[in-house]
């Protein structure tokens, strides 16, 4: 199988930290398949999906050794705006993703920045909202949304880009039991369209649909054998 992102004996230390918050990590997603990582708080799970999506080191900074490839292809050697092409993440809190007055302005910045053509983007808002279940919602401002429609217009942001991966940083940590379920079901309906897709989470009731679960300890990703 197409293996989308190979990371071998991946070891990281932030600036001025005396340990290594990865410890000679190994870790393979193949094409259509969706991996959850547990961990306890601090483990290291968010900066690895940072380091996944180049954040680290392009915005936060450490020491990193070890190699991580998508597609083949070293993202050592990648800029950051050709990584995002490739993958695309969602965190926690939508407010620190959402910055644009209503819902299509949002979705549309990032395939304007890309120069897509106007009439592509007004069909992919479509499309997208579609996706997450919130077509009625294009004109609104972002400020009026729930927390949950507020992380549905997160993900529709990066799915617009049309990423060939998705990375989702505990997504349901700040929504309530009907947000949960929405984004739930968006998920499932990703997987069902064939995403590959790496979720860190902390319930494992969200990510009971996932085909592997890993837990990273130690700085090391291994199976999750359960607790
Ligand atoms: N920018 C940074 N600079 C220095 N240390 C950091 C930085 N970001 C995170 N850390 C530290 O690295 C460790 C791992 O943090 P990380 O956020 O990756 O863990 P996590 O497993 O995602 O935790 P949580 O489940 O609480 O989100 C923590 O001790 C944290 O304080």
């Amino acid at each position: 199988m197409t293996k989308l992102i190979e990371v071998e004996n991946l070891y990281f230390k932030y600036k001025g930290s005396k340990y290594n918050i990865l410890d000679g990590v190994n870790f393979n997603l193949s094409r259509g398949e969706v991996v959850a990582i547990v961990g306890l708080s601090g483990s290291g799970k968010s900066t690895f999906l940072n380091i996944i999506c180049g954040i680290i080191p392009y915005i936060y900074n450490g020491k990193i050794k070890g190699t991580v490839k998508i597609w083949g292809q070293k993202i050592s050697s990648m800029r950051l705006s050709e990584i995002s092409t490739k993958i695309g993440i969602v965190f926690q809190d939508p407010d620190t993703q959402l910055f644009s007055p209503t819902v299509e302005d949002e979705i549309a910045f990032g395939p304007e920045n890309l120069m897509v053509d106007r009439e592509e983007i007004g069909w992919r808002i479509k499309k997208i909202l579609k996706v997450v279940g919130m077509e009625d919602y294009r004109y609104e401002n972002t400020n009026n949304l729930s927390g949950g429609q507020k992380q549905l217009i997160a993900m529709a942001s990066v799915l617009v880009m049309e990423p060939e991966i998705l990375l989702f940083d505990e997504v349901f940590a700040q929504l309530d039991k009907e947000g949960k379920k929405r984004i739930s079901q968006v998920l499932m309906n990703l997987k069902e369209e064939g995403k590959s897709m790496i979720l860190v989470e902390h319930d494992y009731n969200n990510i009971k649909f996932a085909d592997r679960i890993m837990e990273l300890k130690d700085g090391k990703l291994q199976e999750f054998k359960g607790r």
